[in-house]
């Protein structure tokens, strides 16, 4: 039972004539007439929100005698026994929780799925729309439990979260590392309001490693210890087999033996439950487990480095790869698109099923705009169904208005399907179908015509608070309820009597008043100064409240507030009346409800797939393909085309098995950053399923995209910059596969030349020897010798040139961005920059001297020891093996000449390296 009601709309009404003798219909007309010409004539101020009655109001709307039936009743809650510790925390919680609710258009991410087919890709985003629906929600209303397994079981972690604004319970267990990366990139992405860990893990000044690390990551964010009991494992299953709605059951097979992410399940509904004074209806909850295996993850930093959804200089900016992708429309749209670019997918089939849509969206105009108009008009589903399976523990009058409300964006939501499923039965590729198909489900036209036997046809939802509040207000259709027709007669009356005062007051002053609303104010009144003639030179002492913005005067009466009092009440008892017959019909539409979240799935997919092909209209994007190549012909930063607005120098990226280590090296402000962070973006949009910003693509599918990229020099901060850099660079050696993008920018500046060089030389290596595809951009020339140590290595720097100043000295260096083969020329960047200055000559070629010493002997004494020379010498006859066994152009005899002349050179190359070399001192 969805809501109870002691209540029963009366019957037998239906046969009574209406009122003034008119007919219903023409009754309806009238009164709405009149509510109409108002809400017309005056200026809406503000968007929708509870109206006055509304707010005011905390006491007890109905006198049921019925509980609301609770989900969760058979459990003793938080309220029944309240942990001391959620009692200190509880006030003024629930609020903060709500009001963001109220007011972000971002979040949660419906998500992503990875699947083998469009139909798997329209499943998942049920089943696993999780680390999506997870991922996204920017709209700080979700809140986590995290719960570590013990003893042998440490670094098992579980976590599970809900978004106050969206009905879906992600449910997550895996094993991390000691640097908990999994779980801190998890919290990033779902951006929480609150944390909850078990007390005991928390414990002053003995807290475990994650409980450190989490309160030091996320300093802003509350932390909440809750009592280690209610991370309950038995608990977590029965919550979640209670709650969770049919359609995803399968997910509870899943769950059932994963302990850790069932006990903070648990904790998670019980917490959630008594902050929100709410409790979920049962079987209503989209439940959903996800691993981190479905997506590639990008942890925080490199989200950061990248801009991928926050840029870091202003937080507002839209310079980010989601702002040059986000032509979305609705909030479903925007959340799915945020999260995708957070967790980009690793299934080819999918991303090509999505790439085959935006094919079609951009050769079919017709389709492309009429998806558009009809996905515009969408409200956003996921907040609805999250308030629909809310079940409050009051009934107030905010309570009995936002049901209303709830029931008109339902019907609003549902009259679109037709429209939205009609233009899908045009489109071609499997993924529309699927979603065409999805659509094709009779519960929609069900829980619409049971709607429209009591609610007005006309009823829709609509923008401005006042014509929002005139729609609650004649929502039921007349006939139904004969007291709610009673009382809507005597809010049309009192409609009628302020409009009239107003007008008196006007003809009684000779001043052109007009009848204004706000949801703070209720009906005042407004005049435009200019042209005006006051008499006696000021305001009529009757006006009262007097506000003035730029040329426009605001203020009431005391019969007008009056009249105003007069209208809440009668408000109050409409949404009363009309609260029982909506709860009746909530109840009735309820088993069928669940339909909408495989709406709000297709209507999030297709505004994300729309905003898109709308990105690859705006700017020239090509269609990439997948292969073991990255390799993409022309490419330009996508962000930095956004920014400047025409188009910046595009460049070829190459990197493949056999060459899939590249040195980057080229002056300050040559291009190195931009060219780094190019191929990353252009991987991730890739792996959405977008186009991309070049003349052709061929693209290897990452597993992760880790980017290590230098903040800006800082004399003081240096010391801490190198442990920064060392951290990153640490995390990624720990993380990184075969398969993942690395990038990495500038290392070792936090360090002397000497220790710098040897750091990233030995980082080099052993990422050449993951075999991971990375791009390294250094300052450090003495790098680029690694290209004749290992075949896999390829140097390219960014072209300057050099104009001489018309003193013959001072040089100008002209930024090409163009890339090209070989490493840079220009040495000693430093001293460049210093010859530009007003230093003497003599200074001047005594540093390029000392420099060039020092760095002859810092690479001379880096290759000098015999043991690291011969590993090298190891290393590289083993990848030219593999290379030749791979090369199956090869006859017999060349392969015999060809492993000959490798065992030639292997011992030539040991020999060598058993020789002292010569230090030039
Ligand atoms: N391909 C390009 N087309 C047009 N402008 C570019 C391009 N690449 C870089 N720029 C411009 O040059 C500026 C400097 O680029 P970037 O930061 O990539 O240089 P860098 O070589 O990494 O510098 P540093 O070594 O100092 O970090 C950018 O802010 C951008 O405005």
């Amino acid at each position: 039972m969805f809501f109870s009601s002691s209540e029963e709309v009366t019957p037998g009404l239906s046969a009574e004539p209406g009122p003034s003798s008119s007919t219903p219909a023409q009754w309806q007309l009238n009164m709405r007439g009149r509510a109409d010409r108002i809400s017309s004539s005056v200026g809406s101020s503000g968007g929708y929100s509870n109206s006055r009655a509304a707010c005011g109001s905390n006491q007890m709307f109905f006198s049921s005698s019925e509980e609301v039936t609770p989900g969760l009743s058979a459990e003793p809650g938080p309220s029944s026994s309240t942990p001391a510790q959620w009692q200190l925390k509880i006030s003024g919680r629930a609020d903060r929780i709500n009001s963001s609710v109220g007011s972000s258009a971002h979040s949660t991410p419906a998500l992503p799925h990875p699947g083998r087919t469009p139909q798997r890709d329209l499943n998942m985003s049920t089943s696993s729309s999780t680390s999506a629906s997870a991922s996204a929600s920017h709209a700080s209303s979700v809140i986590v439990a995290v719960v570590e397994g013990r003893g042998l079981a440490r670094g098992e972690i579980g976590m599970a979260s809900i978004n106050a604004k969206y009905p879906e319970l992600v449910l997550s267990q895996f094993a991390d590392t000691g640097t908990y990366a999994k779980v801190i990139t998890k919290l990033h992405n779902l951006m929480p309001v609150e944390i909850l860990m078990p007390d005991t893990a928390s414990v002053k000044g003995q807290g475990t490693k994650l409980y450190s690390l989490i309160t030091e990551t996320f300093p802003s964010v509350t932390f909440t210890p809750v009592l280690r009991r209610y991370f309950n494992e038995k608990k977590g299953l029965e919550y979640t087999q209670q709650l969770c709605v049919p359609e995803f059951s399968t997910v509870l097979m899943e769950v059932q033996t994963k302990y850790y992410c069932l006990a903070s399940a648990s904790a998670l509904l019980k917490y959630f439950e008594f902050v929100q004074n709410s409790i979920y209806a049962p079987k209503s909850l989209k439940v959903v487990f996800t691993g981190s295996e479905q997506t590639a993850m990008i942890d925080a930093i490199s989200a950061s480095n990248l801009e991928l959804v926050v840029n870091h200089r202003d937080h507002r900016s839209e310079h980010t790869l989601f702002g040059v992708l986000n032509y979305t429309k609705t909030a479903g749209g925007e959340r799915r698109l945020r999260s995708n670019i957070l967790e980009p997918l690793l299934d080819e089939v999918t991303i090509n099923s999505r790439l085959d849509t935006i094919e079609e969206l951009l050769q079919n105009e017709e389709l492309f705009f009429g998806l558009k108009n009809a996905i515009a008009q969408f409200l956003d589903i996921d907040e609805l169904l999250s308030a629909l399976i809310q079940i409050p523990k009051q009934e107030t009058v905010p309570v009995a208005e936002a049901k209303i409300t709830q029931i008109i964006k339902l019907k609003h939501i549902l009259e679109l399907v037709p429209s939205l499923k009609a233009m899908l039965q045009h489109s071609k590729t499997p993924l529309l179908e699927a979603y065409c198909t999805s659509l094709e489900d009779s519960r929609f036209n069900n829980i619409l015509d049971q709607i429209k036997s009591l609610i007005n046809d006309d009823t829709s939802y609509m923008k401005g608070s006042l014509t929002m509040r005139t729609q609650k207000c004649y929502a039921v259709r007349p006939n139904v309820s004969e007291f709610l027709d009673i009382a809507r007669r005597a809010y049309t009356e009192v409609i009628d009597d302020i409009s009239e005062l107003v007008a008196q007051l006007g003809e009684k002053y000779s001043l052109p008043l007009r009848t204004s609303f706000s949801n703070t104010r209720g009906f005042f009144i407004q005049m435009r100064l200019e042209g005006v003639v006051l008499p006696a030179g000021k305001l009529p002492e009757e006006f009262i409240k007097v506000t003035r913005q730029k040329s426009n005067y605001s203020f009431t009466t005391v019969d007008l507030m009056k009249m105003n009092d007069h209208c809440e009440e009668a408000l109050k008892d409409i949404f009363h009346m009309s609260y029982v017959v909506v709860s009746k019909l909530l109840n009735e539409v309820y088993e069928h409800i669940h339909c909408l979240y495989k709406l709000s799935d297709a209507v999030s997919m297709l505004d994300m797939l729309l905003s898109l092909a709308h990105a690859c209209t705006v700017s020239d994007y090509v269609r990439p393909e997948f292969t073991d190549t990255l390799a993409i012909k022309q490419c330009r930063h996508p962000i930095l085309e956004r920014i400047s607005g025409q188009q910046p120098i595009s460049n070829n990226i190459y990197i493949c098995e056999g060459t899939n280590f590249l040195i980057l090296t080229g002056p300050n402000m040559s291009g190195k950053s931009t060219y780094l962070k190019q191929a990353a973006l252009c991987q991730i949009m890739a792996q959405i399923g977008s186009f991309l910003p070049a003349e052709y693509a061929s693209v290897r599918i990452a597993d992760q995209i880790f980017t290590r990229i230098g903040v800006d020099d800082d004399f003081e901060t240096n010391s801490s910059t190198f442990m920064v850099e060392m951290k990153e660079v640490s995390y990624i050696i720990h993380n990184a596969s075969s398969k993942s993008l690395i990038i990495i920018d500038e290392l070792g500046r936090g360090t002397s030349p000497e220790e710098g060089i040897g750091i990233c030389h030995s980082i080099c290596e052993f990422l050449i020897n993951m075999k991971a595809f990375t791009l390294f951009a250094t300052h450090f020339l003495e790098l680029c010798q690694l290209q004749t140590l290992y075949p896999n290595v390829e140097n390219q720097h960014m072209q300057v040139q050099h104009v001489r100043g018309g003193d013959g000295r001072a040089e100008k260096v002209v930024y090409t961005y163009q890339l090209s083969r070989g490493h840079s020329e220009d040495r000693h960047y430093g001293i460049r920059a210093a010859e530009m200055t007003n230093l003497p000559p003599e200074v001047i070629e005594e540093a390029k001297t000392v420099a060039a010493k020092i760095s002859q002997k810092l690479w001379a004494k880096h290759y000098s020891d015999p043991a690291t020379r011969k590993q090298r010498a190891d290393y590289r006859l083993v990848t030219r093996l593999v290379q030749a066994a791979r090369n199956s152009r090869l006859d017999p005899e060349s392969l015999r000449q060809y492993l000959k002349g490798l065992k030639r050179q292997y011992l030539a190359e040991i020999q060598n390296a058993t020789e002292s070399v010569e230090i030039e001192e």
